[in-house]
């Protein structure tokens, strides 16, 4: 890059002091002030390089690279990657330990990454720390938001959004077009999700779902690239790549759309609910902060910073997940049949698999837990100390709690083998609308077509880098309708 201006001379010069200047702070630090500290207080850590600390020993993969270390580290063990230091904990019986024995005193998560420049600063559920703003919301959740009574009252939608995928693969096939179902799945995702939380309308001139999957794409993506800039500690204010000024662009677009849904929903409240008329995630936050007795005064940050975190947390994590599921089938055709066959047993060949069939589909089950526990869509749970605690690794050199017939999935977080939406009361809210989602998904795909891969036999099954450990190469593939054509429109309705 050409310096061009007394200006640009200048900046660099302040930059090359102050780099410098870190640089020997840190060695000063490394020098005289760790001696003090007791070598048995932390965690084993491989070596580490000034600065750096161990970015050298991590790749893109970051779950991979940690597996990798505590292999040879140990399952607690300390981890720097550039200004950032962590515990990384990698087995059942240190999990049980964070999670279950100390979990008050883990039961809240660090601003970490782009956090910092996020609009909703302060209001965010995702990130709050264990108090009363996260108690009252995660209350909320349980009792209200995603209850099993609300998501029953949405069947409809999530059934017609099924319908929408299976007709929209099927137009692929009509018009002899691979289907990019990693797409495809993440449309599913949002628009159930945007429908369920503020009733958006899917299509149209004006659809507001496809505004919403666009920018949350654009904000998960752009905030992970500013989270990799923490590791520069005080150097990430320049922001080289730019990345921060556009999540900030992304985030404001994403409140100016739901800020009109906002008062869309508002005006319709001051008309009045019918009797029978069923209320959205915002109508419920908005009758919340309505309240003047609630037991905590809800703001409209509160309330838009809420739908981002169902958005973010909740879209490409199912999505992910069921391509992982298709995946996995498309490179085992046994299973795949074996999958088709239970399908074609319960539910026949005249109607398309429903939520309420699941029960009776144990290897469905089987395959989206299978799916969950070798590709968990979070797979790196972070959570924040809130004292300091005696860690002493050496009691679990003895573990012996990993015994025969654990390996049973159990979602709700109290098998420390698998975790895939985490546990205890900081545990995901949405598992059992993804699951739901999931299983009327993947059925429907394995019941209505055979698929061909794409560009050779086998799927690729390596994991890309991206927030939901989503796959290295999205999944294309061309289908191949499997039920008799003229029995569509019947399946369809
Ligand atoms: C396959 C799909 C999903 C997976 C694998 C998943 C996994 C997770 C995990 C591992 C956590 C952290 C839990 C912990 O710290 O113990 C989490 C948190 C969260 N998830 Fe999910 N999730 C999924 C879908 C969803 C959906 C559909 C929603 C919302 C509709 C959702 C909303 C949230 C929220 C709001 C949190 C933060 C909870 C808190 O901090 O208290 N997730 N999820």
């Amino acid at each position: 890059m050409a310096i061009t201006t007394a200006g640009d001379l200048l900046f660099y010069l302040v930059f090359l002091i102050w780099f410098i200047t870190a640089l020997l702070i840190h060695s000063f630090i490394k020098t005289y002030l760790k001696p003090a500290l007791s070598p048995t207080s932390t965690p084993p850590s491989p070596p580490a390089l000034p600065l750096i600390g161990h970015l050298h020993l991590v790749g893109k993969v970051l779950p991979k690279s940690f597996q990798t270390l505590a292999r040879r580290y140990g399952p607690l063990m300390q981890i720097r990657l550039g200004a950032s230091a962590c515990v990384v904990v990698s087995n059942a019986d240190v999990a049980k330990e964070i999670f279950k024995t100390q979990e008050l005193n883990f039961s809240s998560r660090p601003e970490f990454g782009s956090s910092e420049y996020f609009i909703y600063r302060g209001s965010r559920f995702v990130l709050a720390q264990y108090g009363d703003y996260w108690r009252f919301m995660k209350k909320l959740c349980m009792t209200r938001l995603l209850a099993v009574p609300q998501l029953d009252m949405f069947i409809d939608v999530r059934e017609q959004e099924k319908i929408k995928l299976v007709e929209s693969v099927m137009k692929c096939y009509r018009e002899g077009k691979p289907c990019h179902l990693s797409s495809e799945l993440t449309t599913l995702t949002n628009n159930t999700i945007c429908r369920m939380a503020m009733s958006t309308r899917c299509s149209g001139s004006h659809n507001e779902a496809k505004e919403i999957e666009g920018l949350v794409r654009t904000c998960l993506e752009l905030a992970g690239k500013v989270s990799v800039g923490d590791v520069l500690g005080p150097f990430k204010i320049f922001d080289f790549s730019g990345s921060r000024r556009k999540l900030v662009s992304a985030l404001h677009k994403f409140d100016r759309i739901v800020e009109r849904i906002l008062k869309e929903h508002e005006e319709e409240a001051i008309r009045g609910f019918d009797a029978d008329q069923r209320k959205d995630l915002m109508d419920i936050l908005l009758e919340i902060y309505r309240d003047s007795n609630a037991e905590l005064k809800l703001t409209k940050k509160d309330i838009k910073s809420f739908l981002l975190d169902v958005f973010m947390a909740g879209t490409d994590t199912s999505s992910a997940a069921m391509q992982w599921a298709m995946g996995e089938l498309l490179n085992r055709p046994e299973a795949f049949n074996k999958l088709r066959e239970e399908i074609n047993a319960v539910v026949g060949p005249n109607r398309l698999v429903k939520e309420s069939d699941v029960q009776n589909l144990p290897y469905l089950r089987a395959v989206i837990r299978e799916t969950l526990r070798l590709h968990p869509s979070a797979p790196l749970i972070i959570r924040e100390c809130a004292e300091d605690c005696m860690f002493v690794p050496e009691r679990f050199l003895e573990s012996s709690g990993e015994k025969i017939g654990e390996h049973q999935m159990e979602f709700k977080g109290q098998n420390f083998r698998y975790l895939p939406f985490g546990s205890g009361r900081r545990g995901c809210p949405g598992a059992s609308l993804a699951m739901l989602v999931m299983h009327a998904a993947v059925g429907a795909l394995v019941q209505c077509f055979d698929w061909k891969v794409k560009d050779g036999e086998k799927v690729d099954l390596s994991t890309g880098s991206g927030f939901a450990a989503e796959m290295a190469t999205p999944l294309v593939c061309y289908p191949i309708p499997h039920l008799k054509l003229f029995l569509w429109p019947q399946i369809l309705t």
